[in-house]
């Protein structure tokens, strides 16, 4: 089963929110979706569950297009979080377990797991708006998996939690995708991606400025960090033409180039110096090539 997203398109009035991207993601694998506020990111979502029509291409899931209404194949955790505030926890969760078919004897079962799960138990009978933010986001994932998707969309799923919270919270996904189920996410928070995708797509302005196998991508991406320290003033480095930036830090200096023969130039010239006590070449992070690629977008 693979979730096929085919040059799709969105337009609102004149203004173009998604625009031609290509996504497609194999069963059982986690995608992440990056992009600066407003980049097309939700917009795709509801493409992808069928909330939205694109304008122009296609969106399959098993080759069939998806109606996010008639289907329990889907489970999503949209931006905009939306409990209702007066029902207890247990009520909320049998009401929608309910339409997406679910009997009430499972959801409870289920129900009960997933609060055990999250170390929430006393909160089943408790009313939604006397939960904290936090705690209310994890009553609604619950709400997203409990009649276990196939295709699971969570947007922004580890905004505003703490990091006890957080890593509960990515252990559970990590759960399900264990189990088979298709997750794709969106996160401002670069770490997460880096570490629970192996694909990405990262879109600019509705357009995908960057896609496809995250080592791979790091591998390939024209800076690498180099960190130094050496028994010997090191601030010459500044006006080497190789070297895109310098800084200083504790132990030594911190540059960028922009490829590993510009690293393997720079190291030489430290040799023939003196002394080279730490060369050490690294990829560059997701943090760097988001901020590479986004770059004054991520301000918007
Ligand atoms: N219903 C709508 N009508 C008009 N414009 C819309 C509508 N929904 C989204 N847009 C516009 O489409 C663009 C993409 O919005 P979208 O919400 O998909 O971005 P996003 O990447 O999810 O952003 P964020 O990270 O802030 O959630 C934005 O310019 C937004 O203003």
């Amino acid at each position: 089963m693979t979730l096929i997203i085919d040059n799709v398109e969105k337009q609102f009035g004149n203004h173009t929110a998604v625009n031609g991207i290509s996504v497609s993601v194999e069963k059982g694998q986690m995608f992440g979706m990056l992009g600066a506020n407003g980049a097309g990111k939700t917009t795709t979502f509801r493409m992808i569950i069928g909330l939205l029509e694109p304008s122009n291409g296609t969106v399959t899931w098993n080759g069939q297009k998806l109606s996010y209404k008639y289907t329990n194949l889907i489970g999503y955790l949209p931006e905009e979080r939306g409990l209702y505030p007066k029902l207890t926890v247990r009520d909320q969760l049998i009401y929608l377990g309910k339409l997406k078919g679910m009997k009430k004897n499972v959801i409870i079962d289920e129900m009960r797991l997933w609060l055990e799960r999250f170390k929430v138990t006393e909160y089943e009978t408790k009313k939604v708006e006397e939960l904290s933010k936090g705690n209310q986001q994890k009553i609604q994932f619950i709400a997203a998996v409990l009649h276990k998707p196939e295709l699971l969309i969570l947007d922004e799923p580890f905004s505003g939690l703490d990091p006890v919270n957080s890593d509960m919270l990515k252990a559970a996904v990590r759960h399900i995708q264990d189990q088979g189920t298709t997750i794709v996410f969106s996160s401002h928070q670069m770490n997460n991606v880096e570490e629970m995708c192996e694909d990405i797509i990262m879109l600019k302005r509705g357009k995908a400025v960057l896609q496809g196998n995250l080592t791979e991508i790091k591998r390939g991406y024209g800076i690498k960090t180099v960190s130094i320290s050496a028994d010997y003033d090191l601030s010459f480095l500044k006006e080497q033409n190789q070297v895109t930036q310098y800084t200083e830090t504790k132990n030594g200096v911190k540059i960028q180039v922009e490829n590993e023969d510009a690293a393997k130039e720079i190291f030489s010239i430290l040799a023939d110096k003196g002394f080279v006590r730490k060369f050490e070449v690294e990829e560059p992070s997701l943090h760097d090539i988001f901020i590479d690629k986004v770059g004054g977008d991520a301000n918007e």
